[in-house]
């Protein structure tokens, strides 16, 4: 499969609320894509659909079996340790061990497989998540907002630390954000969901890491903040 997700004419209502109206969305394997839009234009009831959690009410959905979201909150086990919380429903044994045990490390938080989350700071807990999507080795990424509870420090690190992670696992990655900034600076292709479709669909094709300043991303930036319709005077 050259495409991770595939969707073609996707519908969702909600009751007489129609959330989702035809959406068709190609997403290319190891592609980081954002998807951005207005509160409740149906966002999170897209990602659903892909983890499987929701069913449409019509439509084309193909994705890839390994997948996994990470969510705004870390969403931890309170009575498990850290490593136990990322092989979480993971067959046991040594390599399942073996491979939290690097997919901590690669978050930094090596130190930590023997903590509780409760122990852990924001930033911490989140990276957590990450590992333990990570020890998926998921084809499909599907974050939802998950810098969106950080300090702002703590959100420009951890987004530095999931571009690397996707950089060098080559996940498909549908990112949920209502960050013009955030999008612009890990995506490679932005899309604006509007009254349950795929508003605006641009590719990035400025260089990583990426500055605020290049050219390309202020002009993008200015494009889909109009969109959204927020006005920029610079
Ligand atoms: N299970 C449900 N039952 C009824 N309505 C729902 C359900 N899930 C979502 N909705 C409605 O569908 C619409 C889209 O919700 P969704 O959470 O997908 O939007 P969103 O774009 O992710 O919003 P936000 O940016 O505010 O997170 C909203 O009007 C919401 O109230």
């Amino acid at each position: 499969m050259t495409t991770a997700v595939r969707l073609r004419g996707l519908r969702k209502a909600f009751g007489a609320k129609t959330v989702l109206d035809g959406v068709d969305l190609d997403v290319p394997r190891g592609a980081f894509t954002a998807l951005l839009g207005p509160s409740g234009t149906g966002k999170t009831t897209l990602l659903r659909i892909l983890a499987g959690l929701e069913e449409p009410d019509a439509g084309e959905v193909a994705v890839p079996r390994r997948r996994t979201t990470v969510y705004q909150e870390p969403r931890l086990i309170p009575a498990r340790r850290v490593l136990a919380n990322v092989t979480l429903g993971q067959r046991r044994g040594p390599r399942t061990r073996a491979a939290a045990e690097r997919a901590l490390a690669e978050v930094g938080l090596a130190d930590k497989a023997r903590s509780w989350p409760a122990t852990l700071s924001g930033g911490e807990a989140q990276r957590a998540a990450l590992a333990r999507a990570l020890v998926r080795e998921p084809q499909l990424l599907l974050l939802d907002e998950p810098f969106a509870a950080l300090d702002a420090l703590t959100r420009l690190q951890t987004q530095d630390l999931v571009a690397e992670l996707c950089a060098r696992h080559r996940p498909a990655v549908l990112l949920v954000t209502h960050d013009v900034d955030e999008a612009v600076r890990l995506a490679d292709r932005v899309l604006i969901l509007r009254e349950g479709r795929i508003a605006l669909d641009r590719d990035i094709g400025a260089d990583h890491p990426r500055h605020r300043d290049d050219p390309e991303v202020l002009a993008l930036r200015r494009d889909l903040l109009s969109e959204l319709g927020v006005a920029t005077a610079h």
